[in-house]
């Protein structure tokens, strides 16, 4: 890729000239701040620019073995950077976060197919911060912030992921020896994906029933020593390896893992919520689904990485688009900019609006999971239920969206987006494994339902609801009235809505319906097309609320400029919803046709105003060439210069004639067959 950030396409240039806005101002906003945007550039650039990383090797050209064995010698390079670099910065704790929060993007470029460390540093760490007494936090987490010990979080097996409560693995204790026995019973109980297990890390989290005086408790997690710690060869009645070839995540070394009666001692099950006596008697926690506390964080983290790949896949269609010319509009005009043609901007900015709600959606999440967690440390579980269905329904819509997103950014940038070089394929597969992983999506949806149901049942009771199902009263008040249609963000708001609680209504009575001839959860599988339906649309009304509500404090906060910007951005994503979501909006909400008109003629006044903007806003995330690895979204926009300079690079290239010329080809040409 051409490195010579003075020579820009001029086509991109004259784009950049138009800008009419400070796109610092908004690279602040999306990173918190200016000095937080300073330290993510040095951050960035101090890893990047490290020779030992050798990123000149393009791995994809790589075999499996090869790469996995890359991308550990990487890693490496930057782990022992990462330490280095938290002295340098007075090595607190928020030191350490600031590095972590930078290194998940420039991993991405140093890794671009995973990092074979990546659950260490987050399920692993997280859960023993977390879920871990004041002795165990004192034994272990000195031990993982030094990297003595790697692990990973190992829940799913071959015959479950979802159905957690049914997981196979044994973890038997016997008061006498003070000691666990892990068992897998069966083939199905093998653990099965965790990642970095493989061959990576040498301890685990592990998820096991827990059987105590012959009683079965229920999943706990203890942590189990995999691997001796100077041989790495697996322990006694270990059966560990790598799951295999997948269609992404190449380099995370997701793992396969049994047990044959491994000992385990006392004090590693984890205690902070139940409790196991040295007698063998189960103390009950508060509430068992504490134990699930890992996934929610990370579901939680989800929707910023679902924003910034979107936010990448856009930047790189976008200046694609503003370099590509081809098609006349006019046929005696020139070949016009791709992003001329209204399809395509249709195909573009609303990703790029989708990127900016996301993110407002990621912070307000993140602040509320805080203060869910803080409730929760001082013994007030009261609204764990509300932050799981949160953080459920968000983690699947916008990774369900995120995935649909980058596709169509792929599709955006015609025959030169298949390339790998293009740099889609990576986001795209790190985008659908993301609706599977932490979740499936669908499961996901039907969480989030069974709190809509739950809250559409006491509001019918004239019970009280969560801020942000109150929607549902409205929908009950109106008695089965339409909700009236008004072109206003808020009356888009208000349709979806309508539309939300609509659904959930048809759920709730065909559950009420179907409860006459079958059980409650017959009735409720028979009702999941619709509550998958309802749980999605309580999505966007929940990035709708929250991105109505944090852009007009930005907008408060920023330049006029910017905050037109803003307020073009938040219109966009309105009106493309209410558009996408029409035949719903229809069923629950009185719109005639020429509303439907007017609003996709405002769609296209919006995309006329974004269309200056639009390169400000992509420049805005601000993602350095390395990070972008795009011979399509370069901020240069030598298209042509980058794609045949990473032709050349191909391992066949290298020579002028291959020698399958001589072993086959010539021989089948003199055949004459
Ligand atoms: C220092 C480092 C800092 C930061 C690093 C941060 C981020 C890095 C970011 C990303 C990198 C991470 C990872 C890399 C990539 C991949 C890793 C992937 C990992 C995994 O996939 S781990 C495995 C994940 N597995 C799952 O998600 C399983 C899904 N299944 C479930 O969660 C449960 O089975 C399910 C579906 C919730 C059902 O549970 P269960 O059967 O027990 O429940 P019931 O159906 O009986 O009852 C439901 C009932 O329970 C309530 N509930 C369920 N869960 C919770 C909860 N968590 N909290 C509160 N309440 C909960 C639910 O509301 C229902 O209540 P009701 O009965 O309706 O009242
Ligand atoms: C890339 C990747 C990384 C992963 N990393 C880890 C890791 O580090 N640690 C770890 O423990 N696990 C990990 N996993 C496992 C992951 O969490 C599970 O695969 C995921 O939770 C889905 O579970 P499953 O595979 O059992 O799917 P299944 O539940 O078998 O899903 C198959 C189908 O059944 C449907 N289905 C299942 N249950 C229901 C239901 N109740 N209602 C309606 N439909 C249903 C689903 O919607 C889906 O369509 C990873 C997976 C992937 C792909």
């Amino acid at each position: 890729m051409s490195k010579n950030l003075s020579i820009v396409n001029k086509d991109l240039k004259e784009e950049r000239d138009k800008i009419n806005f400070n796109v610092e101002e908004f690279t602040n906003w999306f990173y918190g701040g200016a000095e937080k945007v300073k330290e993510k550039k040095y951050i960035e650039n101090y890893f990047l620019s490290d020779k030992d990383l050798n990123l000149e090797l393009d791995t994809s050209y790589l075999s499996y073995k090869d790469k996995y064995e890359e991308a550990v010698r990487r890693s490496i390079v930057v782990y022992k950077k990462l330490y280095k670099l938290h002295n340098e910065m007075g090595g607190t704790h928020e030191d350490f976060v600031k590095i972590m929060e930078n290194l998940r993007f420039t991993m991405g470029a140093i890794n671009p197919e995973g990092n074979p460390f990546v659950l260490h540093f987050s399920m692993f760490a997280l859960t023993i911060m977390n879920m871990t007494n004041d002795e165990q936090k004192a034994e272990w987490l000195p031990r993982i912030f030094n990297c003595n010990i790697l692990g990973t979080y190992a829940q799913t097996e071959l015959g479950h992921g979802t159905y957690i409560q049914r997981l196979e693995t044994t973890a038997t204790y016997d008061p006498k020896t003070k000691e666990f026995t892990l068992n897998s019973p069966t083939l199905t109980s093998y653990k099965w994906w965790p990642g970095n297990l493989g061959h990576t890390v040498d301890h685990a989290i592990v998820m096991a029933q827990l059987y105590s005086q012959g009683k079965c408790h229920g999943i706990q997690p203890f942590i189990v020593q995999l691997r001796d710690s100077e041989t790495h060869k697996p322990l006694p009645g270990i059966d560990i390896g790598d799951i295999g070839n997948k269609v992404g995540f190449q380099t995370v070394n997701n793992g396969f893992l049994g047990f044959k009666n491994v000992k385990v001692p006392y004090k590693n099950m984890l205690m902070k919520n139940s409790k196991l006596l040295e007698d063998g008697t189960f103390i009950k926690p508060k509430n068992a689904k504490l134990n699930y506390g890992t996934m929610v964080i990370i579901r939680v983290h989800m929707i910023i990485d679902a924003a910034c790949r979107i936010a990448k896949a856009t930047t790189i269609a976008l200046r694609y688009s503003l370099v590509r010319r081809q098609s006349p509009i006019n046929p005696n005009e020139i070949e016009p900019k791709i992003i001329e043609h209204i399809t395509q901007q249709n195909k573009i900015f609303p990703g790029i609006a989708k990127a900016v709600v996301f993110k407002c959606m990621a912070d307000y999440l993140t602040k509320l999971h805080l203060s869910i967690t803080q409730e929760g440390n001082t013994g007030n579980l009261a609204r764990m239920p509300e932050l799981h269905a949160l953080s459920c329904c968000l983690k699947a819509v916008c990774t369900n969206e995120d995935a649909k997103t980058v596709e169509v950014c792929r599709l955006s940038c015609g025959g030169h987006g298949f390339l790998r070089s293009a740099g889609l394929d990576d986001v795209y597969r790190n985008s659908t494994a993301a609706q599977t992983y932490e979740g499936e999506n669908t499961v996901m949806l039907l969480q989030a339902a069974r709190f809509l149901i739950k809250s559409f049942n006491e509001a019918r009771n004239g019970g009280s609801l969560t801020e942000g199902v109150k929607y549902l009263f409205d929908f009950i008040g109106r008695n089965g009235k339409r909700e009236i249609f008004d072109n206003s963000i808020n009356g888009i708001l208000r349709a979806i809505q309508a539309a939300a609680a609509g659904r959930t209504y048809i759920a709730w009575k065909h559950i009420e319906d179907d409860k006459r001839h079958n059980s409650i959860e017959v009735a409720t599988n028979l009702a999941g097309v619709h509550l998958t339906k309802a749980a999605e649309l309580h999505g966007y009304v929940c990035l709708l609320q929250v991105g109505i509500e944090e852009i007009e404090k930005i907008i408060r906060n920023v330049s006029p400029a910017l905050g037109l910007v803003f307020k073009n951005i938040l219109e966009l994503f309105a009106v493309d919803l209410i558009l996408n979501k029409i035949g719903d909006v229809i069923q629950h909400v009185d719109i005639s046709n020429e509303d439907i008109e007017k609003l996709e003629k405002q769609m296209e006044t919006l995309f006329k105003f974004f269309r200056t903007s639009a390169i400000g806003v992509v420049d805005g995330f601000d993602f350095s060439d390395p990070i972008i690895d795009s011979t399509l979204g370069s901020y240069d926009g030598n298209v042509y210069e980058n794609l045949i300079n990473a032709a050349r690079k191909s391992p066949l290239n290298q020579e002028d004639v291959n020698r399958t010329f001589h072993l086959y080809i010539k021989p089948f040409m003199k055949s004459n067959l």
